[in-house]
C-alpha cells in the first residue's frame, strides 16, 4: 500500500512515505479509540439490561468515572499523535519538496525552460506543491487510515455475524465505486478549470507586460474584453467542477449511509426469526452509527486526491527530466574556443550543419551572417547553454559538454543587448558579477565601465533601487551596468551580442570605451551586425545556412570580390546613406 507506486503517485520523498504510513497508522488508532467509546456505551447498556432482566447488581459510579477519565486521556494522546503525524510532518516534506524542486531547476538545461510556458512552470512550483501539501496534510493519513480501519472492523464484524456485517458494509465499496467511476470526469473537468485559470493569469501577465504598447495602439478595450471573456470562462469552468464534485460526493455519502437502513432491516428480520439476540443487534447499530464517519473528511476532499495526481505527475516530469551534468572541475589549457564540425538543430530543424572555426584567446572574433544563420546559436553552444548534436565545442582542449554547466560558466562573462537587471540597488546589480567582491572592487568596475558619473547623479547613488529590470535607467546606462558586472567577474571568455546597436552616439561612445577595457586579453566572441563592430575584430567568421562560408581578417575578406562578407558590407554602406 505504501510502496513505490504510492510514492510516485503523491510525489513523496522516502521520508514522506514513512510519515504518511505513520499518519495512517495513528489514524487507525484514533478511529479505534473513538470506537472504544462505543464499546464502553455498549458495556454499560449491557450491564443495565442484565440488571433489569436478571436482577444482577450494577457496579458503583466510581469505575465508570475512572473509566471515562482514562478514556478521555487516551483519546487525547492518540489524537495528538495522529495530528502530529499527519499535519506536523507535512510542512517538513513541503520544505524538502520546494528546495528539491529549486535545486532541480538549477540543474536543468536551458532548452527545458525555452520549450515551456513559464506561467505553467511557476504554477507547478507554487500551486501544484500547494495542492499536494493540502492532500498530504488533510487527506492521505485520514483516507489510508480509514481504509485500514474499515478492513479491521470488517474482519471483526464478519466473525461476529457475517449477515449483519454484509448489511452494514456493502455500501462502502459501492460508494467508492461511484467516486472512482467518476474519477476520469473529475480529473478532466479540474484540468479544464486549471487550464482556464492559467489562461487568465497569462492574459493578465501579458496585459501588464505590454501596457505601454497596448495604450500606444489604443487597444485597451479589445484587450480588456478578451481578458474579461477569459475570466468568465474560468469562473464557469470552476463552477462546473464544484457542482460536479458536490453531486458525486454527496451521492457517495448518502449511499454509504444506506448501510444503516439495511443493518436495521436485516437485524430486525434476524431478531424476529430468533437468530440473534437484541444485544448483538444493538452492538451492530452502534457500529454503523460510527463506521462511516472516518471517511467523511476524506470523501469531501477525494476530488483533490484525484486531481493531485495531475500535480504529482507534473512535478515528477520535472524530476524525470535529465539534468545537464558533467565534471565538477574545469582546467582548460588556455581559452581558445574551437567549433569542430558542429551540427545542431532545434526540435529537429537543423540550424548548424558542420560549422568549424576557432576563436582565439586574446582576440576578438566576430560572428556575422544573415538573420537566422545561427550566430546566436553558436554563442549559446560555446557556453553550453545547449549541447551540440554532433561534432564538438572545445575550450582549451576540453569538450564543454563534459563539464558541469555551473562550473563551466565560471569562466564566462556575457554582455547582451537585452540586459537583465534585477530590482535591487546599483551596487547589488553590479555585484552579481562576483558575489564576494568588496565595495571598492565594485566601485572600480563601475568607474571602468563609465557608470560612476550617472550613478552619482541618482538619488541614493550606488544604493538607489533601479526598479524591475532597471526600468529607471536608460538603455545605455543599463548596458554599462552589465559591462561593469562583466568587468567585476573578469572571466577569461566574453560572449557578446553587439551591445551598442540601439544606443545614441554619446552613449555608444561611453559604452565602447567601457568595452575596450573589458576585452583586453580575453577570448571574445561577438555577434556582430554592424561594420563598426567588425572593423575592430581580429577575425570575422561568416555563417551562411549553418556553415562557415568565409573566415579571416576583416580587411582580407573585403578584398574577396564575390564574398558574402563583402556583399553584406556593401549593403550596409548603402543603407547607411538612406534618409527619411
Ligand atoms: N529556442 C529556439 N527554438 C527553436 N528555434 C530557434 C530557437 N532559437 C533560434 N531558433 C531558430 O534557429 C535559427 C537560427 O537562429 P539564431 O538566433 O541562431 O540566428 P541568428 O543568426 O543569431 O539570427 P539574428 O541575426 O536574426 O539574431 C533561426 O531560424 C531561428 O528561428
Amino acid at each position: 500500500m505504501f510502496g513505490e507506486k504510492f510514492k510516485r503517485k503523491f510525489a513523496l520523498t522516502d521520508q514522506g512515505v514513512r510519515n504518511a504510513r505513520l499518519g495512517a497508522y495513528w489514524t487507525v488508532a484514533a478511529n479505534l479509540t473513538s470506537f472504544a467509546g462505543i464499546g464502553f456505551l455498549f458495556l454499560f447498556v449491557k450491564q443495565l439490561m442484565d440488571a433489569m432482566t436478571t436482577g444482577a447488581e450494577l457496579p458503583g459510579v466510581l469505575p465508570y468515572v475512572l473509566g471515562l477519565l482514562a478514556y478521555f486521556a487516551l483519546s487525547f494522546l492518540v489524537h495528538r499523535m495522529q495530528y502530529q503525524n499527519t499535519y506536523g510532518t507535512v510542512y517538513e516534506e513541503v520544505g524538502t519538496l520546494r528546495k528539491g524542486l529549486a535545486e532541480r531547476m538549477r540543474k536543468l538545461p536551458l532548452p527545458f525552460f525555452m520549450g515551456r510556458d513559464l506561467a505553467d512552470l511557476s504554477e507547478t512550483i507554487m500551486s501544484d506543491v500547494k495542492t499536494l501539501e493540502h492532500v498530504w496534510s488533510h487527506v492521505l493519513g485520514y483516507l489510508y487510515g480509514s481504509y485500514i480501519f474499515t478492513a479491521v472492523v470488517a474482519v471483526v464484524l464478519l466473525t461476529y455475524d457475517w449477515r449483519l456485517a454484509i448489511a452494514a458494509l456493502w455500501s462502502v465499496p459501492v460508494a467508492f465505486a461511484l467516486l472512482f467511476g467518476s474519477r476520469k470526469m473529475t480529473v478532466k473537468s479540474q484540468a479544464e478549470a486549471k487550464a482556464a485559470a492559467l489562461g487568465v493569469s497569462e492574459d493578465v501577465q501579458e496585459t501588464l507586460d505590454n501596457v505601454r504598447e497596448i495604450r500606444a495602439i489604443n487597444q485597451e478595450e479589445r484587450y480588456l474584453s478578451g481578458l474579461f471573456a477569459a475570466m468568465d470562462k474560468a469562473e464557469a469552468s470552476q463552477t462546473m467542477v464544484e457542482l460536479g464534485n458536490g453531486i458525486v460526493i454527496n451521492a457517495a455519502s448518502v449511499i454509504m449511509r444506506l448501510g444503516i437502513a439495511t443493518t436495521i432491516m436485516v437485524g430486525a428480520n434476524l431478531i424476529v426469526a430468533g437468530q440473534i439476540d437484541f444485544m448483538v443487534f444493538f452492538a451492530f447499530l452502534l457500529c454503523v452509527s460510527r463506521i462511516y464517519s472516518p471517511f467523511d473528511q476524506s470523501l469531501a476532499l477525494i476530488a483533490e486526491v484525484f486531481f493531485s495526481e495531475v500535480s504529482a505527475k507534473r512535478l515528477q516530469a520535472i524530476y524525470d527530466e535529465p539534468t545537464a551534468g558533467g565534471a565538477e572541475s574545469f582546467s582548460p589549457k588556455g581559452h581558445d574556443i574551437v567549433f569542430d564540425n558542429v551540427g545542431f538543430s532545434y526540435d529537429g530543424a537543423p540550424v548548424l550543419r558542420g560549422a568549424s572555426f576557432v576563436a582565439r584567446e586574446g582576440e576578438v572574433t566576430a560572428l556575422v551572417g544573415p538573420s537566422g544563420s545561427g550566430k546566436t546559436t553558436c554563442s549559446r553552444l560555446a557556453a553550453r547553454l545547449w549541447d551540440a548534436d554532433s561534432g564538438s565545442v572545445r575550450v582549451g582542449g576540453v569538450d564543454v559538454s563534459t563539464v558541469d554547466p555551473e562550473v563551466l560558466l565560471g569562466d564566462y562573462a556575457m554582455v547582451f543587448q537585452d540586459v537583465i537587471l534585477f530590482d535591487d540597488t546599483v551596487m547589488g546589480n553590479i555585484r552579481l558579477g562576483r558575489r564576494d567582491a568588496t565595495d571598492e572592487e565594485v566601485l572600480a568596475a563601475a568607474k571602468a565601465a563609465n557608470c560612476d558619473e550617472f550613478v552619482r547623479d541618482l538619488p541614493q547613488g550606488y544604493d538607489t533601487m533601479i526598479g524591475e529590470n532597471g526600468s529607471r535607467l536608460s538603455g545605455g546606462e543599463r548596458q554599462r551596468i552589465s559591462i561593469a558586472r562583466a568587468l567585476l567577474k573578469d572571466a577569461p571568455i566574453l560572449l557578446m551580442d553587439e551591445a551598442t546597436a540601439s544606443l545614441d552616439v554619446e552613449s555608444e561612445t561611453q559604452v565602447q570605451e567601457a568595452l575596450s577595457r573589458l576585452l583586453v586579453g580575453k577570448t571574445v566572441l561577438v555577434i556582430a551586425h554592424r561594420m563598426r563592430t567588425i572593423e575592430n575584430a581580429d577575425k570575422v567568421v561568416v555563417l551562411e545556412d549553418g556553415r562557415v562560408a568565409e573566415e579571416g581578417r576583416p580587411s582580407d575578406l573585403l578584398q574577396q570580390g564575390s564574398g558574402l562578407f563583402r556583399h553584406m558590407t556593401e549593403l550596409q554602406t548603402l543603407s547607411a546613406g538612406w534618409s527619411i
